[in-house]
């Protein structure tokens, strides 16, 4: 039986087949167009989705096939204390993944369209999280909703700040932000578990953690990691 694994995310969505080695990262616009071309050798496609037009979609296309992942699924990980029906896919999947390669607690950063966090507690609790937006969200949110701002690109290394222009205004506003953004949420989130282990994944996770020494930067495909672990 032939079992491709899918994490969909807001901006890129991965696909593999039962193993992290031919990891494919495709825009999940073009996701159904991916799935369309290999539809004729799933027989099972199992799904971390946090985009719900795609969800549907997926329903449509693959029925009985389909497995979507939620809070349910997630047997090792306990939800006593949140609202498990409303946690993103990719969120439960982190936390698997967390359980699967730390030792908790342990609260992974996830730096995609938006930042997440989800803390994961030593009797295997899903504490709870956090959700800010991006890196690239706040830049588009800044250009959108004034009249005069522009669309400041993504920069690898910190923008100098005070800005001296519009541009390195944005970006070191945002970028800065951000980073101090993470570093309270890390000091609030750490007070009822001090050692808690902190791990970077997601699109960005290179930029953040450099200005987190002591953080771990999780393994490739780390979120999906936490999907195939499911699986097994
Ligand atoms: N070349 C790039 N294209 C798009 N996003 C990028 C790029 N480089 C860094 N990023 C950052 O990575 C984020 C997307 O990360 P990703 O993990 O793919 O997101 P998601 O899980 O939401 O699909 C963007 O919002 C942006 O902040
Ligand atoms: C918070 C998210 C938008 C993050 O999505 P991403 O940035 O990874 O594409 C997604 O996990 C989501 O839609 N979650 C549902 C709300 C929640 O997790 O509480
Ligand atoms: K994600």
């Amino acid at each position: 039986m032939k079992t491709l694994f899918a994490n969909i995310g807001n901006t890129h969505s991965e696909l593999a087949w039962d193993n992290l080695v031919n990891v494919d990262i495709i825009k999940t616009v073009d996701i159904m167009k991916e799935l369309a071309y290999r539809a004729h050798e799933v027989d099972r496609l199992v799904v971390a989705s946090v985009v719900p037009k795609v969800t549907g979609q997926l329903c449509v296309r693959f029925g009985q096939k389909l497995i979507l992942l939620n809070a349910e699924l997630a047997k090792s990980i306990k939800f006593a204390d949140v609202d498990h029906f409303s946690i993103g896919a990719d969120r439960i999947a982190n936390a698997i993944a967390a359980q699967k390669h730390y030792s908790a607690p342990v609260m992974v950063v996830d730096c995609g369209t938006c930042v997440t966090t989800e803390l994961i507690d030593k009797s295997n609790q899903f504490q709870g999280g956090n959700i800010l937006p991006g890196r690239l969200l706040q830049r588009k949110i800044l250009a959108s909703a004034t009249g005069q701002l522009p669309l400041a690109p993504l920069n690898s290394s910190l923008a100098k700040s005070p800005g001296r222009h519009t541009m390195e205004a944005i970006q070191s506003g945002v970028d800065l932000g951000l980073i101090g953004a993470i570093e309270k949420l890390i000091t609030h989130n750490s007070k009822n578990f001090p050692d808690m282990t902190i791990v970077f994944t997601g699109g960005d996770a290179k930029f953040f953690k450099k200005h987190f020494p002591d953080a771990e930067l999780a393994p490739p495909h780390f979120t999906l990691s936490g999907l195939l672990e499911l699986a097994k």
